[in-house]
């Protein structure tokens, strides 16, 4: 399994009271699986993520990615497990200003030592950002900034793939296209995939759609 999530809690501070943002949370994904994780704006989806990515500590429950359980680690094994084994395309791309589109994306990969050239020049061809390669981040447009992100994920062949909304700046079409790519990338890397929409098209694309309201978690498609 690459990422279990066992009795996950998570409140928050809103005005003068606290609130249970999740409740109680079981979520599993095993390599080479692709789950949606959807739910209304401010249900707790990206906090979700943040907390996997070992972003925001753990207030009670246990979250495991690649065998390492989180509550317990070090900043450092954090900062390693975030290098080597997870993939973030997050919601703001986050791409470094002062790299070019073919740095941005070796940077990644070479940090997590898994700098494959093969399997970046067929990414950057597949997602067709050939002609960007040279370019920097503050050129492009949206759509353009969130393929170099995906490709820069892609890039290092991460153990757990975590998605925040990678089509949200895509047109229907191009929207689709990246994520059966992300999908069939994502089955043969063997990497387990979790994405956050608000498409239910793309949604459909994965194994599993989970729900996130109120606090509570519910699968809605996929294997009971
Ligand atoms: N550290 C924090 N302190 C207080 N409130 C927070 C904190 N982090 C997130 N929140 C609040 O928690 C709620 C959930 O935020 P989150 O970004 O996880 O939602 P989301 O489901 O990803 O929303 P969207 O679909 O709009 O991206 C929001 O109301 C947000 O303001």
């Amino acid at each position: 399994m690459s990422l279990i999530i066992e009795s996950l809690n998570h409140q928050i501070i809103d005005g003068n009271k606290t609130r249970n943002l999740l409740s109680n949370i079981d979520l599993s994904v095993s390599q080479g699986e692709c789950v949606a994780l959807m739910g209304d704006s401010g249900s707790g989806k990206t906090t979700l993520l943040n907390l996997i990515a070992g972003l925001e500590p753990i207030q009670q429950g246990s979250i495991k990615v690649a065998d390492l359980q989180l509550g317990q680690a070090t900043e450092k094994a954090l900062s390693e497990l975030r290098k080597k084994q997870i993939g973030i395309i997050f919601q703001q791309y986050n791409l470094l200003s002062s790299l070019s589109v073919r740095d941005n994306i070796e940077f990644s990969a070479r940090l997590a030592g898994r700098y494959d050239p093969l399997i970046c020049n067929k990414l950057v061809n597949q997602l067709d950002i050939f002609s960007l390669l040279d370019h920097y981040p503050a050129t492009l447009s949206g759509g353009e900034m969130q393929r170099v992100a995906i490709a820069r994920a892609l890039c290092a062949q991460p153990h757990l793939l975590l998605a925040d909304e990678p089509t949200g700046n895509l047109d229907e079409h191009n929207g689709a296209c990246v994520v059966t790519l992300l999908v069939e990338l994502a089955k043969r890397q063997n990497t387990a995939l979790l994405l956050v929409t608000h498409s239910v098209n793309v949604a459909q694309k994965m194994d599993k759609i989970y729900h996130l309201a109120k606090g509570k978690l519910s699968l809605v498609k996929g294997a009971f």
